[in-house]
């Protein structure tokens, strides 16, 4: 899916969060959102999936203006996996997944073995189909966000927003995450707060600073010292890494820099 934003502005309180945001995202593009705490990364990103409306701006997917969509049109188009989320009610790990079938539904209509075929595909896609029967509270956080991939892919978008999907993670479990997002092939945008994640798997980034995209473009665009040292306020070295052939981040601490 083809995703365009156009000129996307969010105030609250008189206060602009994002202002005149542009962006283009290609079918089966990673694209990366990068930009320092309270820049704006979620807010835009919950503008895109409407949970908060924009005072200004348009969206398009594949040339359909998003806000012409039902919510539940939306979510057929748009699949959202957030940070780590605990339900209030102890759901099994397939309740979860077929949470992603809804938007396929009319009302009241029960759910249909072809809607359990999907949802069991979209587990053993994401190597929790043994789990389908556990308690999805008692899961570790790598594994609730494998089956909250699997629930997204059970909804069936063409259009995945992961907003921070790796917080809380550890290193494996943050690869093993960035590793199946991009064999989905999905057009996807990501908040990312690791920098070395973010070159090593997104086609293309965009950066935030107070609410406006400052840069964008490959990894290697936008990933250099002076722009990292201006925005995140962090002197850094990078290097390209001789195996990944991606840009390295090397933070120079404070007493290092100075010399
Ligand atoms: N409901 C709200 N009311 C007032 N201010 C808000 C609200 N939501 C967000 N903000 C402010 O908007 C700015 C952008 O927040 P946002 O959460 O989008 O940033 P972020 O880049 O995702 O940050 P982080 O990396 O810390 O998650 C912050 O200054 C935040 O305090």
């Amino acid at each position: 899916m083809n995703v365009k934003v156009e000129e996307l502005s969010f105030s609250i309180h008189e206060k602009k969060l994002i202002e005149a945001i542009s962006l283009e995202l290609r079918d089966g593009e990673f694209v990366g959102l990068i930009g320092p705490n309270g820049s704006g990364k979620s807010t835009l990103l919950k503008n895109m999936y409407r949970v908060l409306k924009p005072e200004q701006g348009e969206i398009f997917l594949n040339g359909q203006d998003l806000f012409r969509l039902t919510q539940k049109e939306t979510a057929r188009q748009i699949a959202v996996v957030s940070q780590e989320s605990n339900p209030a009610f102890d759901f099994t790990v397939m309740d979860i997944v077929m949470m992603g079938r809804a938007p396929h539904k009319r009302m009241l209509e029960t759910d249909s073995a072809r809607d359990y075929e999907i949802a069991s595909l979209a587990l053993r896609r994401v190597g929790m189909g043994h789990a389908a029967a556990s308690s999805f509270s008692t899961l570790s956080g790598g594994e609730k966000q494998r089956v909250l991939i699997a629930r997204a892919l059970a909804q069936e978008a063409e259009f995945l927003i992961l907003d921070e999907p790796t917080n809380h993670l550890d290193i494996r479990y943050q690869l093993q995450m960035m590793e199946l997002v991009k064999t989905l092939k999905l057009t996807s945008f990501a908040a990312l707060h690791d920098l070395n994640i973010a070159a090593c798997y997104c086609d293309r980034i965009y950066m935030l600073e107070k609410g406006r995209i400052i840069a964008s473009g490959s990894p290697d665009e936008v990933l250099r010292p002076k722009l990292l040292e201006r925005v995140y306020g962090v002197k850094t070295q990078i290097f390209r890494h001789p195996t990944t052939g991606k840009p390295s981040i090397v933070y120079l601490p404070e007493t290092v820099a100075s010399v």
